[in-house]
């Protein structure tokens, strides 16, 4: 459930009519909504109250804006950073760096120091040689650092190849097979406090099962591990749940998340991680766009061109993702079109053969769903410049991320003298 909803015929954002924000702001801007951020952080928090020991760790990727993160800090989230520049924000946004946790397969020895310079509460280590440079790291500055060993538990998460992350083959965690080994090695380390396991096997999953089976594995291996001396504290179990992108999609609840998780790992004694981000901010933004033109079909649908494009909301040309597209304020009546932006390629198209509100030129509409991997995933192609992105509080709003024009990019550029 979501706080865009139709009232007087106008689509609003909680109160805030989006013409409203359209007009002030500009177009394409992205308008998220904190009542619907707060719930989603709430649900998620019950969904979890039978779990002793925990931290949920908002994965940042999905949304970094900074307010975003501050009503995320204030709902007692810590995050899941996987760059400097992610942790760096994190840190902005008044994330105490013990709440904070440093995943990804390929921190480089910087973004080690600074994880250790800021006290972070948790590095997942991808790899050996990760654990040995960080050991090392830390050692030279005299700290242990807080660790854990991140498996690769090859369980088929049934979605999209692209954000799958637990098969064999994919190029995250450590292979469950030579985790005991890795584990042994990696505690054995001055520069490491190693406490437990990692693992996330993929984004968008509509099935509970394979994380349950993704969690026995990791269960199993803490039996192990503990039954050849190491001490396990910690496991963190990553994000993963999906969110409904059509109306009437099903999904499993995070109530039934949390009930999965309670029941896997009743016996296991560890402080519990879990990094959502999709299932906390998806539902909470829209991309809000206005109609440029309606332009006739070759010998399909007519093109509704949009002015915002793969570069503001890239997952469709990226994933073939699909995002319901509604009319601000529609009339009622329904059209079959190709959903399209400016862009100059094929691939800049958000919908074909779609059958939605029927638009015309100068017309708002939304790409629902558009709260989690939009903003975030944006660039400048074709010098359009960088998105807006706006939060949206009862019945007034904010500016949250201004509008970087072509121009502005352009100004970090320069041509050396010696080609003047
Ligand atoms: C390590 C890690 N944690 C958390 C997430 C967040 O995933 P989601 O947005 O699907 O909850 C991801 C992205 O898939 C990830 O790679
Ligand atoms: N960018 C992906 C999700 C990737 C998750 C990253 N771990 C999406 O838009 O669906």
């Amino acid at each position: 459930m979501d706080h865009f909803t139709l009232r007087d015929g106008v689509l609003h954002a909680e109160d805030v009519p989006l013409p409203r924000i359209a007009e002030e702001v500009g177009t394409p801007v992205y308008v998220y909504s904190r009542a619907t951020l707060e719930r989603h952080a709430r649900v998620f928090t019950e969904a979890l109250a039978d779990i002793p020991s925990k931290l949920i760790a908002f994965a940042v990727k999905s949304n970094p804006n900074l307010a975003v993160l501050k009503v995320l800090q204030r709902a007692g989230f810590g995050a899941d950073v996987v760059s400097g520049g992610e942790l760096r924000r994190a840190l902005a946004a008044g994330m105490p760096p013990e709440k904070i946790v440093f995943s990804g397969v390929g921190k480089t020895r910087a973004e080690l120091e600074l994880g250790l310079a800021e006290g972070i509460g948790q590095f997942n280590i991808e790899s050996r040689e990760e654990g040995r440079e960080l050991a090392e790291l830390a050692a030279s500055l005299g700290q242990r650092a807080r660790a854990c060993l991140r498996i690769n538990p090859d369980v088929d998460a049934k979605t999209h190849e692209k954000i799958s992350t637990g098969k064999a083959e994919n190029k995250f965690g450590i292979p469950l097979v030579h985790a005991r080994e890795a584990y042994d090695e990696l505690a054995a380390l001055d520069g490491l406090d190693l406490r437990g396991v990692a693992v996330h096997i993929g984004s968008q999953l509509g099935d509970l099962e394979p994380l349950e089976t993704a969690f026995a594995k990791v269960g199993a291996l803490v039996d192990d591990l503990r039954a050849a001396g190491h001490e396990v504290t910690h496991v963190d179990l990553g994000g993963g749940l999906g969110v409904p992108y059509k109306a009437g999609e099903q999904f499993p609840s995070p109530a039934e998340y949390g009930a999965m998780v309670a029941r896997v790992t009743r016996d296991w004694g560890v402080h519990l991680t879990f990094e959502p981000g999709r299932v906390i901010a998806g539902n909470a933004g829209v991309l809000l766009t206005r109609v440029v033109r309606v332009k006739r079909g070759g010998n399909g649908p007519p093109f509704v061109i949009v002015d915002a494009a793969m570069n503001d909301l890239a997952r469709p040309a990226l994933y073939g993702a699909w995002h319901d597209f509604d009319a601000v304020a529609p009339s009622g009546e329904r059209m079959t079109a190709n959903i399209v932006g400016p862009i100059c390629e094929t691939g800049d198209t958000f919908a074909q053969d779609r059958e939605c509100d029927a638009l015309q030129s100068g017309e708002l509409a939304v790409f629902r769903t558009a709260g989690a991997y939009g903003a975030t995933m944006a660039s400048s192609y074709n010098s359009r410049g960088f998105v807006a992105e706006t939060l949206v509080d009862g019945d007034r709003y904010a500016v949250v991320a201004d509008r970087i024009d072509a121009g502005a990019i352009m100004d970090a550029e320069r041509v050396p003298d010696w080609l003047a």
